[in-house]
C-alpha cells in the first residue's frame, strides 16, 4: 500500500502548524532571554558590587575550577584573605555568587533561611530526586509545620531512651570484629566505612522505625548497596557541565546521567522500604488509639500526622519523604574519627585512658554529654574538620541588606559595613572553609587538636563570633539547623567509646599517610594516590584493654 499523497490544503495547514510551533519557540525564547536580562540588570543595579577572583570562563564561571579542587574550603579561605570576608565569585553564563565568610552576615542569613533565603531550583531538583517533597525540600510555613511535627522525636528525653540502641549497634560491630579476629590468622580486612554505615543504618532503622535492617548481621540491603555505589560514580564531563549550568537551566539536572539514575535508584529503594515499614506500623497501630496518641517515635509521629486533620497534618508523600530524609541523614559519621585517631596515636591513647578510667560500663546519655570531656573534645574536633555538608547555596527571595562584623572593600574601593543583595542573588556559606579557617581558629586550624575544646575560653576572636553549635557551622544554624544533632552526637560518642575502649587502630602505612577527600554522595576519606576509597587501618594488639589479638586491617571503601 502507498502512503496517501497530501493535498495542497493539507500541506499549507501543516506548514502553518509548524510555523506556529517555531514562532512559539522563538517568542518564548526571546521573552525568556529578555526576562533574564531584566532580572540580571536589576540584580546588578541593586546589589553591592564586591571584589572577588577574576572570571576564567564565561560559560562555567569558576565552577569547573572549584569542582576540580580537592579542598574547595581552602580555596574559599584564600579568597577571603585576598578580598575580605564577603566577596563575589563568577558563576555560569556571566552570573555571580556572593560568598559569606563574615560571622555576623552568616547569622543574619541563617536567621532568614526558608523565607528570605530559599533553596535554588537546582538544589530542590536534586533533593526531590533523592528524598521527594518533604522536610528537606520544603520552605517557609510548610517547612515550619513539618519540622514542628518531627521535633518531639529528637528531644533530649527521646535520645536518652535511644542511647541503648546506639550501644547495641556498637556492640554488634565489636562482636563481629572479635569473631573475624578469632577466625583469622594474623591479619584480616575489614571495610571501616561500610561497617560504620551498617551501624548508622541499623541504628536509625531500630530507633526511628522499629525495624532491624540487620546490616550488622550481614543482611544485604538495597539502600546500603546503592549508597555505597554512589562513591564510585565519577561525574562525566557532560554531567559536570549539566551540573554547572543547572542553576540557569534546572531541567538539565533531570536528564538521565549516571548520577541521576543512581539517585533515582536510591530514592526508589528507600521509598520501597519506607512503604513496607509504614504499612506494617499502620496495621500494628490500628485500633490502638492510646498507643497512637502517646507514641513519640519518629514513625509514631509520622503516622499520627498522616491521620490528623489538625494543623500538623502530613500528606502521604510528605510522610514517605520524611522517612527517606532520615534514612539518608543518619548515614555514617565515625570513619573520620578512626582515621584522625590513627594519625595521632597519643590522642587515641589519651581518649582510651579517659574511657577506661571512667568506668567499665557504658556511660549513660547524660554522662556522654557531660562527664567525658576528652571524648567530647575529640568528637567536636572531628565535626569541625570534617563537616559532611561542606557548603550550601541559597537564592534571595527578596531584596535584603546584610550587616557585616567588619567593613569590607567593594569593587569600587569603598569601605562598607553592610551589603545589599537583590532578589534572585545566589548566596553561598562555605561551612567547611570557616570551620577550618586560620583567621578564625588560629595558625593550627588545619590540625587535629582536640585540646582546643577542653577550655572553651580558649576559643576566641572570629571563631567565637560564629553562631552555631559550639561555634561550628557543621550542623548549620537557624530554622534548618540539623534536627538530628543530639542524636548524631550521642550516637557518635557511644560508638566511639565502645570501639576505642576495645580496639586500638593504626594506619597501614603509619601515621603520616596522606588521607584526602573523595566525592561520594558526601565527601569521604581515601588514601592519596590509591584507587577507590580504601583507608586501611591496622588493628593492634592492645595491652591496655588486656586483649591478645592479631593484626586486623580495616579498609574504607
Ligand atoms: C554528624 C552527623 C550530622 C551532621 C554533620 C548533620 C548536618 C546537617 C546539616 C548541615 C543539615 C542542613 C542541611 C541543609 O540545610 O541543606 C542537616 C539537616 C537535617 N539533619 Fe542532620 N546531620 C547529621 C546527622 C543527622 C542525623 C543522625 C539525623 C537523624 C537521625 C539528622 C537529621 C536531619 C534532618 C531531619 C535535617 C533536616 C532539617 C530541616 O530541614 O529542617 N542529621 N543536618
Amino acid at each position: 500500500m502507498f502512503p496517501a499523497i497530501p493535498t495542497d490544503g493539507q500541506v499549507i495547514l501543516s506548514q502553518l502548524k509548524s510555523l506556529r510551533a517555531v514562532d512559539i519557540l522563538v517568542v518564548s525564547s526571546v521573552t525568556w532571554a529578555l526576562l533574564k536580562l531584566i532580572r540580571t540588570t536589576r540584580r546588578h543595579l541593586k546589589s553591592t558590587k564586591l571584589r572577588g577572583p577574576p572570571n576564567q570562563s564565561f560559560v562555567f564561571g569558576l565552577g569547573k575550577i572549584l569542582q576540580a579542587t580537592e579542598d574547595r574550603g581552602a580555596v574559599y579561605e584564600q579568597w577571603a584573605r585576598e578580598y575580605g570576608l564577603v566577596y563575589m565569585v563568577p558563576s555560569a553564563l556571566g552570573g555571580t555568587r556572593v560568598v559569606l565568610c563574615d560571622p555576623k552576615a552568616i547569622a543574619h542569613f541563617y536567621a532568614r533561611e526558608t523565607y528570605t533565603y530559599i533553596l535554588s531550583p537546582l538544589s530542590r531538583n536534586l533533593i526531590e530526586t533523592i528524598t521527594g517533597r518533604g522536610l528537606l525540600w520544603s520552605q517557609g510555613d510548610s517547612h515550619k509545620r513539618q519540622r514542628k511535627l518531627l521535633t518531639p522525636a529528637f528531644s533530649n528525653a527521646a535520645i536518652r531512651r535511644l542511647t541503648a540502641v546506639f550501644y547495641d549497634s556498637a556492640y554488634k560491630a565489636k562482636t563481629a570484629w572479635d569473631n573475624i579476629l578469632e577466625s583469622s590468622s594474623d591479619s584480616s580486612i575489614i571495610e571501616v566505612q561500610s561497617w560504620m554505615n551498617h551501624i548508622s543504618l541499623d541504628t536509625i532503622g531500630i530507633s526511628g522505625f522499629s525495624h532491624d535492617f540487620g546490616a550488622l548481621d550481614g543482611k544485604r540491603s538495597t539502600v546500603a548497596d546503592v549508597f555505597a555505589s554512589f562513591g564510585n560514580v565519577k561525574l562525566s564531563p557532560l554531567a559536570l557541565a549539566f551540573f554547572l549550568l543547572g542553576p540557569i537551566f534546572p531541567f538539565l539536572m533531570k536528564l538521565p546521567t549516571s548520577r541521576v539514575l543512581l539517585a533515582r535508584k536510591l530514592s526508589e529503594s528507600m521509598a520501597q522500604i519506607s512503604e513496607v515499614l509504614l504499612a506494617r506500623t499502620r496495621q500494628e497501630k490500628e485500633g490502638d488509639m492510646n498507643g497512637r496518641q502517646e507514641d513519640k517515635s519518629i514513625i509514631g509521629l509520622l503516622i499520627k500526622a498522616e491521620t490528623d486533620d489538625a494543623e500538623l497534618h502530613l500528606t502521604q508523600e510528605e510522610v514517605l519523604s520524611q522517612m527517606r530524609v532520615l534514612l539518608l541523614a543518619g548515614y555514617e559519621t565515625t570513619s573520620w574519627a578512626l582515621i584522625n585517631l590513627s594519625q595521632d596515636l597519643e590522642t587515641q591513647a589519651r581518649l582510651r585512658e579517659e574511657l577506661l578510667q571512667f568506668s567499665n560500663t557504658d556511660p549513660t546519655y547524660d554522662q556522654l554529654n557531660s562527664s567525658l570531656p576528652y571524648l567530647d573534645a575529640v568528637v567536636h574536633e572531628i565535626l569541625r574538620l570534617h563537616p559532611p555538608i561542606p557548603e550550601i547555596t541559597r537564592i534571595a527571595a527578596e531584596d535584603d541588606v546584610i550587616p557585616l562584623s567588619e567593613p569590607v572593600q567593594t569593587a569600587s574601593g569603598k569601605l562598607v559595613d553592610h551589603i545589599s543583595v537583590a532578589k534572585g542573588a545566589m548566596i553561598t556559606v562555605p561551612m567547611r572553609s570557616i570551620n577550618r579557617s586560620e583567621a578564625f581558629w588560629g595558625a593550627d586550624a588545619k590540625q587535629f587538636k582536640p585540646e582546643r575544646w577542653l577550655d572553651e575560653a580558649g576559643i576566641t576572636g572570629k571563631a567565637k563570633e560564629v553562631q552555631g553549635h559550639r561555634h561550628l557551622l557543621t550542623f548549620v544554624d537557624g530554622p534548618r539547623t540539623c534536627l538530628g544533632k543530639g542524636f548524631a552526637l550521642a550516637e557518635t560518642k557511644a560508638v566511639l567509646s565502645v570501639l576505642i575502649r576495645n580496639f586500638a587502630f593504626e594506619l597501614r602505612d603509619g601515621p603520616d599517610t596522606k588521607v584526602e577527600l573523595a566525592r561520594g554522595v558526601l565527601p569521604r576519606p581515601k588514601i592519596a594516590g590509591e584507587a577507590g576509597y580504601e583507608v586501611p587501618l591496622k588493628y593492634l594488639s592492645d595491652s591496655t584493654s588486656r586483649r591478645e589479638v592479631g593484626h586486623l586491617y580495616l579498609v574504607i571503601r
